[in-house]
Protein backbone atom coordinates (compact mmCIF):
# COMPACT_ATOMS: atom_id res chain seq x y z
CA UNK A 1 0.00 0.00 0.00
CA UNK A 2 1.25 3.39 -0.92
CA UNK A 3 -0.74 5.42 1.30
CA UNK A 4 -1.90 3.92 4.91
CA UNK A 5 -3.58 5.62 7.90
CA UNK A 6 -5.01 4.10 10.99
CA UNK A 7 -7.34 6.28 13.31
CA UNK A 8 -5.63 9.50 12.21
CA UNK A 9 -6.92 12.33 14.63
CA UNK A 10 -5.94 15.89 14.67
CA UNK A 11 -7.41 18.76 16.95
CA UNK A 12 -6.40 22.14 16.68
CA UNK A 13 -6.56 22.78 20.30
CA UNK A 14 -10.10 21.89 21.09
CA UNK A 15 -11.24 22.34 17.66
CA UNK A 16 -11.54 19.68 15.32
CA UNK A 17 -9.33 19.14 12.31
CA UNK A 18 -10.13 15.30 11.36
CA UNK A 19 -11.03 12.41 13.95
CA UNK A 20 -10.06 8.58 13.08
CA UNK A 21 -9.46 9.43 9.29
CA UNK A 22 -8.42 5.43 8.12
CA UNK A 23 -8.05 5.02 4.64
CA UNK A 24 -5.77 2.73 2.67
CA UNK A 25 -4.17 3.68 -1.11
CA UNK A 26 -2.96 0.92 -3.48
CA UNK A 27 -0.08 1.86 -6.28
CA UNK A 28 -1.77 2.99 -9.24
CA UNK A 29 -4.83 4.65 -8.16
CA UNK A 30 -6.42 7.75 -8.89
CA UNK A 31 -7.83 8.65 -5.15
CA UNK A 32 -9.98 11.26 -4.62
CA UNK A 33 -10.52 12.90 -1.18
CA UNK A 34 -14.33 14.71 -1.73
CA UNK A 35 -15.60 16.73 1.07
CA UNK A 36 -17.55 20.17 1.49
CA UNK A 37 -15.04 23.44 2.61
CA UNK A 38 -13.67 22.98 6.12
CA UNK A 39 -14.57 18.96 6.11
CA UNK A 40 -10.77 18.18 7.28
CA UNK A 41 -8.78 17.60 3.66
CA UNK A 42 -5.94 20.02 4.16
CA UNK A 43 -5.68 18.66 7.41
CA UNK A 44 -5.93 15.13 6.04
CA UNK A 45 -3.19 16.21 3.82
CA UNK A 46 -0.63 17.94 5.72
CA UNK A 47 -0.52 15.22 8.54
CA UNK A 48 0.38 13.17 5.69
CA UNK A 49 3.01 15.48 4.84
CA UNK A 50 4.49 15.50 8.12
CA UNK A 51 3.64 19.33 8.09
CA UNK A 52 1.10 18.73 11.47
CA UNK A 53 1.73 16.16 13.80
CA UNK A 54 -1.35 13.90 14.86
CA UNK A 55 -2.61 14.08 17.94
CA UNK A 56 -3.65 10.45 17.46
CA UNK A 57 -3.18 7.43 15.38
CA UNK A 58 -0.81 7.26 12.30
CA UNK A 59 0.19 7.23 9.09
CA UNK A 60 2.42 5.43 6.64
CA UNK A 61 3.81 6.43 2.79
CA UNK A 62 5.67 3.83 1.13
CA UNK A 63 5.80 1.93 4.19
CA UNK A 64 7.52 4.74 6.53
CA UNK A 65 5.95 6.39 9.16
CA UNK A 66 5.05 10.21 8.15
CA UNK A 67 6.02 11.58 11.36
CA UNK A 68 9.85 9.02 11.84
CA UNK A 69 10.76 9.06 8.43
CA UNK A 70 9.99 12.05 6.24
CA UNK A 71 12.94 12.46 4.34
CA UNK A 72 12.87 8.90 2.61
CA UNK A 73 9.04 9.77 1.68
CA UNK A 74 9.47 13.28 -0.03
CA UNK A 75 11.94 12.38 -1.94
CA UNK A 76 9.56 10.27 -4.15
CA UNK A 77 6.76 13.01 -3.74
CA UNK A 78 5.29 15.62 -5.65
CA UNK A 79 3.09 17.78 -4.07
CA UNK A 80 0.82 21.03 -4.62
CA UNK A 81 -0.55 22.99 -2.07
CA UNK A 82 -4.00 24.40 -1.88
CA UNK A 83 -2.19 27.60 -2.35
CA UNK A 84 1.06 27.91 -4.17
CA UNK A 85 3.72 30.26 -3.75
CA UNK A 86 7.06 31.03 -3.51
CA UNK A 87 8.90 34.20 -4.21
CA UNK A 88 7.06 36.72 -6.30
CA UNK A 89 9.70 38.16 -8.13
CA UNK A 90 11.03 34.66 -9.82
CA UNK A 91 9.43 33.38 -13.43
CA UNK A 92 7.17 30.66 -13.83
CA UNK A 93 10.53 28.79 -15.30
CA UNK A 94 12.79 29.97 -12.11
CA UNK A 95 10.16 28.70 -9.66
CA UNK A 96 10.03 25.60 -11.48
CA UNK A 97 13.73 25.41 -11.80
CA UNK A 98 14.50 26.12 -8.30
CA UNK A 99 12.35 23.04 -7.12
CA UNK A 100 14.37 20.84 -9.78
CA UNK A 101 17.12 21.27 -7.89
CA UNK A 102 16.04 20.31 -4.59
CA UNK A 103 15.34 17.23 -6.26
CA UNK A 104 18.88 16.54 -8.06
CA UNK A 105 17.70 17.95 -11.71
CA UNK A 106 14.80 16.64 -13.65
CA UNK A 107 14.35 15.72 -17.30
CA UNK A 108 13.60 19.06 -18.98
CA UNK A 109 12.65 18.14 -21.42
CA UNK A 110 9.54 16.66 -20.07
CA UNK A 111 9.11 19.65 -17.60
CA UNK A 112 9.09 21.81 -20.76
CA UNK A 113 6.07 19.75 -21.93
CA UNK A 114 4.21 19.84 -19.16
CA UNK A 115 4.45 23.71 -18.96
CA UNK A 116 3.52 23.38 -22.81
CA UNK A 117 0.64 21.54 -22.10
CA UNK A 118 -0.90 23.27 -19.12
CA UNK A 119 -0.22 26.50 -21.19
CA UNK A 120 2.21 28.08 -18.44
CA UNK A 121 4.29 31.46 -19.72
CA UNK A 122 7.81 30.19 -18.31
CA UNK A 123 8.38 34.23 -18.60
CA UNK A 124 6.24 36.04 -16.32
CA UNK A 125 7.02 36.78 -12.73
CA UNK A 126 5.27 35.08 -10.05
CA UNK A 127 3.48 38.06 -8.68
CA UNK A 128 2.03 38.70 -12.61
CA UNK A 129 0.08 35.82 -12.37
CA UNK A 130 -3.79 35.14 -11.57
CA UNK A 131 -4.85 32.16 -9.53
CA UNK A 132 -5.30 30.00 -11.81
CA UNK A 133 -1.80 30.33 -13.71
CA UNK A 134 0.15 30.21 -10.76
CA UNK A 135 -1.61 26.52 -9.64
CA UNK A 136 -0.47 25.19 -13.61
CA UNK A 137 3.08 26.52 -12.32
CA UNK A 138 2.51 24.36 -8.65
CA UNK A 139 1.55 21.43 -11.17
CA UNK A 140 4.34 21.78 -13.15
CA UNK A 141 6.29 21.74 -9.94
CA UNK A 142 4.58 18.31 -8.63
CA UNK A 143 5.21 16.68 -11.96
CA UNK A 144 8.10 17.33 -13.36
CA UNK A 145 10.39 14.51 -11.49
CA UNK A 146 8.14 12.29 -12.02
CA UNK A 147 7.35 10.96 -8.43
CA UNK A 148 5.92 7.79 -7.27
CA UNK A 149 3.24 9.58 -5.33
CA UNK A 150 1.69 13.12 -6.60
CA UNK A 151 -0.29 14.52 -3.58
CA UNK A 152 -2.55 17.26 -4.64
CA UNK A 153 -4.64 19.96 -2.64
CA UNK A 154 -7.85 21.08 -4.75
CA UNK A 155 -5.94 20.92 -8.05
CA UNK A 156 -8.00 22.19 -10.30
CA UNK A 157 -9.69 25.16 -8.70
CA UNK A 158 -9.38 28.28 -10.61
CA UNK A 159 -8.25 26.29 -13.97
CA UNK A 160 -10.44 26.72 -17.17
CA UNK A 161 -11.86 23.73 -18.21
CA UNK A 162 -9.03 23.04 -21.03
CA UNK A 163 -6.45 23.03 -18.61
CA UNK A 164 -8.88 20.94 -16.16
CA UNK A 165 -9.17 18.37 -19.12
CA UNK A 166 -5.43 18.64 -19.52
CA UNK A 167 -4.47 18.03 -16.25
CA UNK A 168 -6.93 14.98 -16.14
CA UNK A 169 -4.86 13.64 -18.67
CA UNK A 170 -1.52 13.80 -17.22
CA UNK A 171 -2.96 12.16 -14.06
CA UNK A 172 -4.61 9.32 -16.30
CA UNK A 173 -1.01 9.13 -17.47
CA UNK A 174 1.05 8.92 -14.38
CA UNK A 175 -1.28 6.39 -13.11
CA UNK A 176 -0.88 4.59 -16.21
CA UNK A 177 2.91 4.52 -15.23
CA UNK A 178 2.20 2.83 -12.11
CA UNK A 179 2.34 6.00 -9.83
CA UNK A 180 -0.49 7.09 -7.22
CA UNK A 181 -2.59 9.87 -7.02
CA UNK A 182 -4.18 11.47 -4.58
CA UNK A 183 -5.91 15.03 -5.09
CA UNK A 184 -8.32 16.56 -2.90
CA UNK A 185 -11.61 18.38 -4.26
CA UNK A 186 -15.16 19.61 -3.91
CA UNK A 187 -16.64 18.82 -6.71
CA UNK A 188 -18.28 15.39 -7.41
CA UNK A 189 -18.82 15.64 -11.09
CA UNK A 190 -14.57 16.24 -11.17
CA UNK A 191 -14.17 13.33 -8.83
CA UNK A 192 -16.29 11.03 -10.87
CA UNK A 193 -14.68 12.16 -14.01
CA UNK A 194 -10.69 11.10 -12.95
CA UNK A 195 -10.93 8.97 -10.11
CA UNK A 196 -10.29 5.17 -9.73
CA UNK A 197 -11.67 5.16 -5.74
CA UNK A 198 -13.09 8.13 -3.71
CA UNK A 199 -13.16 8.77 0.33
CA UNK A 200 -16.35 11.21 1.48
CA UNK A 201 -14.93 13.52 4.17
CA UNK A 202 -17.10 15.24 6.45
CA UNK A 203 -16.79 17.29 9.49
CA UNK A 204 -13.94 15.59 9.70
CA UNK A 205 -14.65 12.14 9.49
CA UNK A 206 -14.55 9.88 6.42
CA UNK A 207 -18.39 8.64 5.80
CA UNK A 208 -17.87 6.41 2.99
CA UNK A 209 -14.85 4.82 1.05
CA UNK A 210 -15.67 2.90 -2.67
CA UNK A 211 -15.43 2.62 -6.30
CA UNK A 212 -15.82 5.91 -7.99
CA UNK A 213 -19.24 4.23 -9.14
CA UNK A 214 -20.61 3.94 -5.65
CA UNK A 215 -21.24 7.52 -6.02
CA UNK A 216 -23.96 7.07 -8.86
CA UNK A 217 -26.51 7.82 -5.69
CA UNK A 218 -25.12 10.85 -4.70
CA UNK A 219 -24.72 12.79 -8.16
CA UNK A 220 -27.61 14.58 -9.64
CA UNK A 221 -28.85 17.55 -11.57
CA UNK A 222 -31.27 19.89 -10.52
CA UNK A 223 -33.38 20.90 -13.18
CA UNK A 224 -35.23 24.26 -13.92
CA UNK A 225 -37.64 23.90 -17.45
CA UNK A 226 -40.20 26.61 -18.71
CA UNK A 227 -42.84 26.06 -20.84
CA UNK A 228 -44.64 28.12 -23.06
CA UNK A 229 -47.78 26.63 -21.76
CA UNK A 230 -49.36 24.74 -19.21
CA UNK A 231 -48.10 20.97 -18.57
CA UNK A 232 -48.93 18.27 -16.93
CA UNK A 233 -46.82 17.53 -13.75
CA UNK A 234 -47.50 13.82 -13.87
CA UNK A 235 -45.49 13.85 -17.39
CA UNK A 236 -42.56 14.11 -15.21
CA UNK A 237 -43.38 13.29 -12.07
CA UNK A 238 -42.82 9.28 -12.40
CA UNK A 239 -39.80 9.48 -14.71
CA UNK A 240 -37.10 7.52 -13.97
CA UNK A 241 -34.94 9.37 -11.80
CA UNK A 242 -37.04 12.00 -11.28
CA UNK A 243 -38.00 13.54 -7.60
CA UNK A 244 -38.94 16.32 -5.96
CA UNK A 245 -41.01 18.35 -8.88
CA UNK A 246 -41.81 21.59 -8.16
CA UNK A 247 -44.43 23.94 -10.41
CA UNK A 248 -44.68 27.78 -10.64
CA UNK A 249 -46.74 28.89 -12.89
CA UNK A 250 -44.88 27.46 -15.91
CA UNK A 251 -41.82 26.50 -14.66
CA UNK A 252 -41.32 23.27 -13.39
CA UNK A 253 -38.18 22.69 -10.98
CA UNK A 254 -37.32 18.89 -10.47
CA UNK A 255 -34.32 16.59 -9.06
CA UNK A 256 -32.36 13.89 -11.50
CA UNK A 257 -30.32 11.29 -10.72
CA UNK A 258 -29.01 9.31 -13.38
CA UNK A 259 -29.17 9.72 -17.18
CA UNK A 260 -31.22 13.06 -18.31
CA UNK A 261 -32.73 11.16 -21.40
CA UNK A 262 -36.49 10.42 -19.83
CA UNK A 263 -36.64 14.35 -18.80
CA UNK A 264 -35.60 15.79 -21.97
CA UNK A 265 -37.69 13.31 -24.50
CA UNK A 266 -40.58 14.00 -22.10
CA UNK A 267 -40.02 18.11 -22.13
CA UNK A 268 -39.81 17.78 -25.93
CA UNK A 269 -42.95 16.74 -26.47
CA UNK A 270 -44.50 20.47 -25.02
CA UNK A 271 -43.06 23.86 -26.16
CA UNK A 272 -39.84 24.51 -24.22
CA UNK A 273 -38.69 27.99 -23.89
CA UNK A 274 -35.63 27.16 -21.33
CA UNK A 275 -33.67 24.27 -20.09
CA UNK A 276 -31.55 24.32 -16.99
CA UNK A 277 -29.50 22.10 -14.97
CA UNK A 278 -26.76 22.46 -12.57
CA UNK A 279 -25.16 20.58 -10.46
CA UNK A 280 -25.89 21.45 -6.89
CA UNK A 281 -22.74 22.29 -4.37
CA UNK A 282 -21.30 19.61 -2.31
CA UNK A 283 -23.01 20.90 0.60
CA UNK A 284 -25.99 20.46 -0.47
CA UNK A 285 -25.77 16.89 -1.80
CA UNK A 286 -24.28 15.83 1.84
CA UNK A 287 -26.49 17.62 3.67
CA UNK A 288 -29.63 15.82 1.45
CA UNK A 289 -27.29 12.13 1.59
CA UNK A 290 -26.38 12.44 5.51
CA UNK A 291 -29.09 14.14 7.06
CA UNK A 292 -30.48 11.16 9.10
CA UNK A 293 -26.79 10.28 10.00
CA UNK A 294 -26.37 13.41 11.74
N1 LIG B 1 -4.60 26.26 11.93
C1 LIG B 1 -5.84 25.98 12.34
N2 LIG B 1 -6.27 26.33 13.57
C2 LIG B 1 -7.54 26.05 13.98
N3 LIG B 1 -8.44 25.39 13.24
C3 LIG B 1 -8.08 25.01 12.02
C4 LIG B 1 -6.77 25.29 11.48
N4 LIG B 1 -6.69 24.78 10.22
C5 LIG B 1 -7.91 24.22 9.99
N5 LIG B 1 -8.74 24.36 11.04
C6 LIG B 1 -10.13 23.84 11.15
O1 LIG B 1 -10.11 22.46 10.83
C7 LIG B 1 -11.26 22.10 10.06
C8 LIG B 1 -10.82 21.45 8.76
O2 LIG B 1 -10.18 22.40 7.91
P1 LIG B 1 -9.44 22.02 6.56
O3 LIG B 1 -8.76 23.26 6.05
O4 LIG B 1 -8.65 20.81 6.76
O5 LIG B 1 -10.68 21.68 5.62
P2 LIG B 1 -10.74 21.51 4.05
O6 LIG B 1 -11.63 20.34 3.81
O7 LIG B 1 -9.38 21.45 3.48
O8 LIG B 1 -11.46 22.80 3.59
P3 LIG B 1 -11.08 23.86 2.45
O9 LIG B 1 -11.51 23.23 1.18
O10 LIG B 1 -11.91 25.04 2.86
O11 LIG B 1 -9.60 24.09 2.56
C9 LIG B 1 -12.04 23.38 9.87
O12 LIG B 1 -13.08 23.39 10.81
C10 LIG B 1 -11.04 24.47 10.12
O13 LIG B 1 -11.68 25.61 10.66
Amino acid sequence: MIIETEGLTKRYGRRRGIDDVTLGIDQGEIFGFLGPNGAGKTTTIRTLLGHLRPTAGRARIFGHDVTANPVAIHRRLGYLPGEFGLYDRLTGAQTADYFAHLYGGVDRGYRNRLMERLGVDPGRRFRELSKGNKQKVGLVVAFQHRPDLLILDEPTSGLDPLVQQEFHALVREARDEGRTVFLSSHVLSEVEAVCDRVALIRDGRIVRTGSVESLRDLAHHQVLLRFAGDVPVAAFENLPGVSDVQVTGRTLRLRVGGPMTPVVRAAAAYDLLDFESREPGLEETFLRAYQAAS
